[in-house]
């Protein structure tokens, strides 16, 4: 793209001398690491470094144009702009062809259940044969292929160029994952969402966002940015809320789309279920959509899954899909890897692996599988490092209330000393009431050695990572994997 066509969507900036009219632009970066010959780098500053320092190097490897807010020294076009986090959201959009106006962009936010109901809204149209994206923790995948996540939300330049290779790749749907950061940090500026989904709102971040209020705040930005534009036929940007969740309420008054909501306890609810059954190998209920009713024996286990079978249902529904083709794929649905995931054993106990990794969601977990479990629970669980502190002890004594016997071990401690992370743990609980084994392989392997038939084993914290943070180091650590070596030898 020409470089004097591109700059001129900055329609506020300074620029400290002339652009090469002729310049053919072939990347737009802020990451000196990717920069290559006629480049534009955007210098961030970012929470660890500042992109303006890299300048002079970005320039090196051949970046032709540099995006600063402070005032740097280079033999190349400086444009200066108050805020070059916005001006890299304007620019990406344009440079990659403004994407995501071209595909039907579905946003999920929420604190717990955004990759579950998003591989739900992606199975929903991979069954009417329709070309999907989906962006999420676990991955972005284009149809059947996919690439890696660093993130939830990509910064806005990965998330632009992951939409216009899914739009060149004829994708119609992208369900994407809006984390708080993203929506904060501004990743998501620019993105033309048509339908935005709230799935719930429980502590998680406070590291980040500090006050329960900001965090909510921060998800309520979602549904400002949703916009609004109504047409005869019906066909409009829509909110999908969870009426349960009181803070859906406030996000009403932040958009002006449609709302379509969802519930269980709230009668409000457009779209509820009622009656639900939860078995060990499934759940049953009846959806009811506008006050008429289908009865529905989904595979997935546990009221949460409801919450988000009713979110992905109203989602394809908001969308115009048809209700029953949308059921049909929901009933067929048999899990997210890591969600709820039963390791296979033929040892009579059972070993169930989740990404439980917040309060709301271990308790979740644990009270549905203390709604089938017959014999002893035991809970394997730990707390991410460089991460909210004050969920340590609620997550400790949730899982000290719902289990027999919790086993605290190591989950990602990151930057932390491990020591003090379970300290923090143990602060929730009666003195030797949990079991700790700061292994993570050991607590696993002993637990799993020590269960008699017919008890339940949780690894929670963990789901489909295949990864143990230690320090600023990944080794590989799999909890399914682990599972399955202690299964073997019993
Ligand atoms: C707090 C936060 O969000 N940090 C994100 C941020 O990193 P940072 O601010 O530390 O960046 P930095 O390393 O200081 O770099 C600043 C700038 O210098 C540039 N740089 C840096 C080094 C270099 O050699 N050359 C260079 O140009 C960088 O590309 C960047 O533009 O920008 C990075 C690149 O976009 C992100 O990967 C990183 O996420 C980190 C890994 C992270 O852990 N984020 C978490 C808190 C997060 O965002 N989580 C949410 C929610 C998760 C959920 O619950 O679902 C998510 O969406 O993932
Ligand atoms: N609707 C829900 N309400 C409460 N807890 C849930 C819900 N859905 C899932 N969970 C719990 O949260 C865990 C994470 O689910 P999921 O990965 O779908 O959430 P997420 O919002 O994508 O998480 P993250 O913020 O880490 O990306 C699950 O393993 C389960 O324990
Ligand atoms: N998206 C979450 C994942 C947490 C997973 C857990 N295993 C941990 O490391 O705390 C986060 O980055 O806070
Ligand atoms: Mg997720």
């Amino acid at each position: 793209m020409r470089a004097d066509k591109l700059i001129q969507s900055l329609k506020f900036k300074k620029v400290s001398m002339a652009i090469d009219s002729e310049l053919d632009i072939k990347l737009l970066t802020q990451d000196t690491r990717e920069v290559v010959e006629n480049s534009i780098f955007v210098a961030v500053e970012g929470y660890t470094v500042d992109g303006h320092d890299f300048v002079t190097q970005a320039v090196e490897k051949g970046a032709k144009i540099i995006i600063a807010r402070k005032p740097i020294s280079v033999s190349v076009p400086v444009v200066y702009v108050q805020d070059t986090n916005r001006a890299m959201a304007i620019l990406a959009d344009v440079f990659y062809g403004v994407p995501s106006q071209k595909m039907r962009m579905i946003g999920v936010t929420g604190t717990n259940g955004k990759t579950t109901v998003t591989h739900l809204i992606e199975q929903i149209y991979r069954d009417l044969n329709q070309k999907t994206g989906l962006i999420g923790t676990m991955y972005r995948k284009i149809n059947d292929t996919v690439y890696p996540s660093n993130n939830t939300t990509p910064d806005v330049i990965t998330l632009q160029r992951t939409l216009a290779q899914m739009k060149q790749e004829k994708v119609d749907t992208v369900a994407m994952e809006v984390s708080s950061h993203a929506l904060v940090l501004g990743r998501v500026w620019g993105i033309d969402f048509d339908i935005a989904v709230f799935t719930n709102l429980t502590q998680d971040h406070l590291d980040f966002h500090k006050t329960m209020d900001n965090y909510a705040h921060s998800k309520s930005m979602l549904f400002a940015q949703l916009g609004n534009h109504y047409t005869e036929s019906g066909d409009a940007k829509v909110a999908v809320l969870n009426f349960d969740d009181p803070v859906a309420r406030t996000f009403t008054q932040f958009t002006s789309a449609q709302v379509l909501s969802y519930g269980i306890e709230n009668d409000e609810a457009m779209i509820q279920a009622k009656n639900i059954e939860i078995k060990s190998h499934g759940t049953e209920f009846d959806l009811i959509i506008f006050g008429k009713t289908t009865h529905i024996t989904m595979q997935l286990i546990g009221l949460f899954n409801v919450y988000n079978m009713l979110a992905a249902f109203s989602a394809a529904y908001a969308a115009g899909l048809d209700e029953k083709q949308i059921i049909k794929s929901l009933e067929k649905v048999t899990g997210v890897k890591g969600r709820f995931q039963l390791v296979p054993s033929k040892t009579g106990v059972s070993v169930i692996v989740d990404y439980a990794h917040t309060p709301d969601g271990l308790l979740n977990v644990l009270e549905t599988i203390q709604d089938f479990a017959q014999k002893n629970v035991y809970c394997i669980v730990g707390c991410g490092g460089d991460r909210d502190k004050s969920k340590r002890p609620k997550m400790a004594k949730i899982a000290s209330n719902y289990s027999d016997y919790p086993v605290f071990t190591m989950d990602n401690p990151r930057t932390e000393d491990p020591n003090q992370i379970m300290a923090d743990m143990l602060t929730g609980i009666p003195e030797n009431r949990a079991t700790v084994i700061m292994d993570r392989h050991d607590a696993i392997a002993e637990t799993i050695g020590k269960a008699q038939p017919g008890d339940i084993v949780l690894i929670a914290g963990k789901g489909h990572e295949d990864y143990q943070i230690l320090g600023r180091e990944k080794v590989h650590f799999d909890d399914v994997e682990e599972a399955t070596v202690a299964l073997n030898k019993k």
